[in-house]
């Protein structure tokens, strides 16, 4: 690979000093000082409501603590916007009563139905492992894939000898989600048995979110537990419609923890605040920019985005992916960066192919003189030592979308050690959030993602939230009782 070197491409410089403590914006101010006065349980409460994402609401509430701790009055009103959590329920409210658990079980399965990465299955277990705990029978629903119509290929069945094993008891099958025979296996579930039912998608009715669908399902149970953190943006029978039929609905231990951290964290960070994003697009990422240049410090973009970008600046892309319609969009996020004090990083070298393939041929070039004919592919070496030199400074790192096409092994390099680097910065105490999907396919493959702090299993659901919308699975939850702080 021949190598070519280029002067770094920072569009706006890194600040000199962390924004903690040199940020005029009032918001960042609030965020920063508004925390510290609130209990780790409120913040969690706080940051779980599907309100409170909104970062402005958290600073009001938080403001509001302050004040009313200040005057020695009870803290009401305030915790009522949270949800309301399966840890909240114990011994009586679980003991023999049949709980309905959604959880997000959409795992890949290769051409002979084996599970290739049981990762959601994992996330599931201590949700389920409590209600089983104190005597609940748990009706377990999940779908997989998108099928239209009963599709023997998407059925849940290959995946009752895994979650059997990681629950250490015989879970249950049923053939289908409603009906006379599943009702019969819910009459026989012993207290703490499992049923697992058949892929609720198989039903059009799911997607549409049938009342006449959810009643059916919500027949089956005495509660409802919502576990599915992949599919909470999803206002579906099983994740949404459910919740009018069941009562209490409340929220599992995987979908609370995903909230913790992509609201929680992100909404209070640890400052210098870092944000790395990449991936194919600019247009499926325009939400999650926009939404994380009004709270981050540093904003590192790489993968197929970066060329409209460059076009945008009037570089030669070649053949690279660019929107020619988002040149301004490009153009206008440049500049609000440069307007909010955001330190906006791109690539200042690329690794470029002659052909979108694995045996491409392949050099470096500085990112503003990309042939005719050549396509970007990867960041370059430069780009890379100037991210991770980045990198060392921050206290919170989220993670959104790969560098390069990885899937290459070639043009993976970028990816794997920018993974690399935030496993070594998570070990030192950074807060590393890798926000789903493909960045997650990477931080696997490089053997990484125990290290990380906090590994969502939604990619959609981990966007949305990001972009700061309301998850329609989190909202039809039962808020929390309030509490006194
Ligand atoms: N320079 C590039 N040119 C073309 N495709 C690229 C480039 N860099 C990355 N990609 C591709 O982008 C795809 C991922 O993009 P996408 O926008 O779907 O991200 P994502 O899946 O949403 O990321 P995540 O799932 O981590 O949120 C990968 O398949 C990768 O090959
Ligand atoms: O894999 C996912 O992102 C979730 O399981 C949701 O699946 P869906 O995009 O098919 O709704």
């Amino acid at each position: 690979m021949a190598s070519a070197t280029a002067a770094p491409h920072t569009l706006c410089s890194i600040p000199t000093t962390s924004s903690s403590s040199s940020s005029s914006s009032t918001t960042r101010a609030f965020s920063l000082n508004a925390t510290r006065f609130l209990p780790k349980t409120s913040i969690r409460r706080l940051g779980f409501a599907g309100a409170a994402a909104d970062p402005i609401f958290t600073h009001h509430v938080a403001i509001k603590l302050r004040s009313l701790k200040a005057s020695g009055k009870p803290v009401r009103g305030v915790a009522s916007m949270a949800k309301k959590s399966v840890g909240d329920l114990t011994g009586a409210d679980l003991k023999g009563k049949k709980v309905f658990v959604r959880a997000d079980l959409n795992v890949p399965l290769d051409e002979n139905q084996n599970i290739t990465d049981d990762t959601r299955i994992r996330a599931a277990v201590p949700t389920i492992k409590y209600l089983i705990s104190y005597g609940a029978k748990v009706i377990l629903s999940s779908h997989l894939g998108r099928p239209k119509g009963v599709t023997p290929k998407f059925s849940l069945a290959p995946l009752v000898p895994r979650l059997s094993e990681l629950l250490g008891i015989q879970v249950m099958k049923a053939d289908d989600c409603i009906g006379p025979e599943v009702e019969k296996l819910v009459a026989s579930l012993p207290d703490g048995g499992v049923l697992l039912l058949e892929n609720v998608r198989f039903y059009k009715e799911e997607e549409k979110n049938e009342p006449e669908f959810a009643k059916k399902l919500a027949s089956l149970a005495d509660l409802y537990v919502n576990d599915a953190f992949g599919t909470a943006h999803r206002a579906h029978a099983s994740t949404e419609g459910v919740t009018k039929f069941l009562k209490p609905s409340v929220a599992g231990f995987l979908l609370q923890k995903e909230l913790d951290y992509l609201v929680g964290a992100v909404s209070s960070p640890k400052r210098p605040f870092a944000a790395i994003v990449g991936g194919s697009k600019v247009s499926s990422k325009i939400g999650v920019i926009e939404s994380l240049l009004e709270k981050v410090d540093i904003l590192i973009l790489g993968g197929g985005m970066i060329f409209t970008f460059y076009k945008a600046q009037g570089f030669s892309v070649g053949s690279s992916l660019v929107e020619e319609d988002k040149l301004d969009l490009a153009t206008s996020l440049i500049a609000k960066a440069k307007a909010k004090g955001v330190s906006l990083l791109l690539p200042s070298d690329v690794v470029i192919a002659d052909k979108f393939a694995p045996d491409a041929n392949s050099k470096v070039v500085p990112a503003s003189a990309i042939p005719d004919g050549w396509m970007g592919l990867d960041i370059g070496p430069d780009s890379i030592k100037t991210f991770s030199e980045a990198l060392e400074t921050t206290k919170t790192v989220i993670w959104n979308g790969p560098m390069g096409v990885f899937e290459f092994d070639k043009f993976a390099v970028g990816t794997e050690v920018i993974a690399k680097k935030l496993a070594e910065s998570s070990s030192k105490g950074v807060t590393t959030i890798i926000g789903g999907g493909d960045s997650v396919a990477a931080v696997e493959k490089v053997g990484v993602a125990s290290v990380m702090s906090h590994i969502s299993t939604g990619g959609g659901a981990s966007l949305e939230l990001l972009e700061g919308k309301e998850l329609p699975g989190v909202i039809a939850l039962d808020e929390a009782t309030p509490v006194a702080v």
